[in-house]
C-alpha cells in the first residue's frame, strides 16, 4: 500500500467557492485555513463549489513553510486576505480540496491507450498510489520492456478483447497516430467515459469529434519527471466534465506530480513549450555544460559528473528553498567575480539565454499548434 493511502480521514467540512485553495485542518479539527496553492507535491482545488469535502491527509509536507489565507467573509473584505506563514508539522494536516483523494476511489475501469514513456510513467504512478491493477487495462501493441514488465508483474490486462466501457480512457499515443487510433478506441467508450488526453497539440475539438457527442474531455500536458513522481501537468476540461470527473482526472494526473488547471485551452500549447518540453532544455544545459568543461580542459567523464551534479543540485536548491531563481542566481554571483563574467555572455540581451529561450518556446508553441489536427 502506497504512502498516500495511509491517510487518516479527517472530518467532512464545507468549503465555499470564495475560499478557493487548499484547506488545512488541525488534528483537533478546529482550525481551518485555505492555503495558497503551489506546493510541491502540488495541491490545489480550483473547482470547489459549495459542497462538502472529504479532506484527507496529503503526506510529504512536514517542514514546508506555507502562506495561509485566513478565512475572511468575502462580503466584509472582498479584496483583502489575512496571510500568515506557518510551518507544516505533525498535526497540521493538509487536506485535498476535492471529493476524491485516492486513486482507489475511482469507480470502474481505467483504460490507458499507449503505454510508452509517458503512459508507462503514469501507469506506474497510479498503481503505486493505490489504483487496483485489476481495474486498469492497457492498449498498446508493443509497450517498452520496462512497462511490459510492470503490466505483467501487476496483472494489468494488456490489449483486452472485451470488457465494460471504461470510466476513464487516458490517451497517451503520439499525436501523429491519433487519427488512426482514436476511431478504434472510441468504440470502447460510452457516453459516461471521461477521456483524458496527454497528446501534445491535439485539441479538445479534435478529441470531441472522435467520440460520441457530449463526451467529457480533459486535455493535459505532463512532463517526464512524472517518471519519479516529480512531474508537473497543466490541464483544461471541456464543458461536459463534471466535478466528479474533474476530481478523477486530478487524482490520475496528480499521481505523477503537481497539476495546474487552466480555463483557456490556448495556454496548453504554451505550457507544452515550457513544462512539457522544458526538461529537454535542462538536459541540454547539462550536456552543453559538460562539453564546455571538457573543451576547457576537464577530463570528459569528470565534466559530465560536474555538470549533472550542478544541474541536479541547483534544481533541488530551488525546490527545497522555494527562493526565487533570480535571487539564487544573485547568491552565486560575487561582484566582479567569475559568475559575473559568464553571465555577461549568458544574459546578453540579443544572444543570451533570454532571447534564445523566448525563441525556443515560441517554436515549440507553434509546433504544438501545428499538431492540433
Ligand atoms: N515524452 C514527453 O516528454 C511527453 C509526451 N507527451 C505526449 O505523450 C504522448 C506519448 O508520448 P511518449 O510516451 O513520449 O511516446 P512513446 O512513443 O514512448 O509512447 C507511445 C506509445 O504508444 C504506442 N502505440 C503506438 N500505436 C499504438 C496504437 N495503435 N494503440 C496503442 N498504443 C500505440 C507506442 O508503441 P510503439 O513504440 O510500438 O509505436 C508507444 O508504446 C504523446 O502524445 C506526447 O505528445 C506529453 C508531454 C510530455
Ligand atoms: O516533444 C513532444 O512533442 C512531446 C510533448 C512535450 C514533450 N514531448
Amino acid at each position: 500500500m502506497g504512502e498516500a493511502q495511509d491517510h487518516d480521514r479527517v472530518p467532512l467540512f464545507s468549503c465555499k467557492r470564495s475560499q478557493i485553495g487548499l484547506t488545512a485542518v488541525r488534528d483537533d479539527g478546529v482550525e481551518k485555513y485555505n492555503v495558497i496553492p503551489g506546493l510541491d507535491p502540488g495541491i490545489h482545488s480550483p473547482f470547489l463549489r459549495h459542497k462538502s469535502v472529504d479532506g484527507r491527509v496529503k503526506p510529504g509536507h512536514d517542514g514546508v513553510l506555507l502562506e495561509v489565507v485566513l478565512p475572511i467573509a468575502k462580503a466584509a473584505a472582498p479584496r483583502h486576505k489575512a496571510v500568515r506563514t506557518v510551518r507544516i508539522e505533525r498535526g497540521l494536516r493538509l487536506a485535498w480540496g476535492t471529493m476524491m483523494a485516492t486513486l482507489s476511489d475511482i469507480p470502474g475501469r481505467v483504460l490507458l491507450v499507449g503505454a510508452g514513456k509517458m503512459g508507462g510513467a503514469m501507469l506506474e504512478g497510479w498503481i503505486g498510489l493505490g489504483l487496483d491493477p485489476a481495474r486498469a487495462a492497457v492498449i498498446d501493441p508493443g509497450p517498452p520492456p520496462e512497462v511490459a514488465a510492470l503490466i505483467e508483474a501487476r496483472g494489468v490486462a494488456l490489449n483486452p478483447l472485451n470488457g465494460s466501457p471504461p470510466s476513464v480512457m487516458l490517451l497517451a499515443v503520439k499525436p501523429q497516430v491519433a487519427p488512426d487510433v482514436l476511431p478504434r478506441v472510441a468504440a470502447l467508450a460510452n457516453p459516461d467515459t471521461l477521456v483524458v488526453s496527454v497528446m501534445a497539440g491535439r485539441t479538445i475539438r479534435f478529441l470531441e469529434a472522435a467520440f460520441p457527442p457530449g463526451i467529457s474531455v480533459v486535455r493535459a500536458i505532463p512532463n517526464t519527471p512524472a517518471a519519479i513522481g516529480r512531474g508537473v501537468t497543466v490541464a483544461v476540461p471541456n464543458a461536459a466534465v463534471t466535478p466528479e470527473q474533474m476530481s478523477i482526472a486530478d487524482a490520475l494526473l496528480r499521481a505523477t506530480g503537481g497539476v495546474e488547471w487552466v480555463d483557456d485551452e490556448a495556454l496548453i500549447d504554451v505550457a507544452t513549450a515550457v513544462s512539457g518540453s522544458g526538461p529537454a532544455y535542462v538536459f541540454l544545459l547539462a550536456e552543453a555544460l559538460a562539453q564546455a568543461g571538457a573543451a576547457a580542459g576537464l577530463p570528459a567523464d569528470m565534466a559530465d559528473r560536474l555538470a549533472r551534479a550542478t544541474v541536479a543540485g541547483a534544481g533541488e536548491l530551488m525546490r527545497q528553498t522555494g527562493i526565487d531563481p533570480a535571487q539564487l542566481r544573485k547568491n552565486v554571483t560575487s561582484p566582479k567575480g567569475t559568475t559575473a563574467a559568464a553571465l555577461e555572455v549568458l544574459m546578453d540581451e540579443t544572444k543570451g539565454f533570454g532571447p534564445l529561450l523566448t525563441e525556443a518556446v515560441a517554436a515549440a508553441t507553434r509546433r504544438s499548434r501545428e499538431l492540433a489536427g
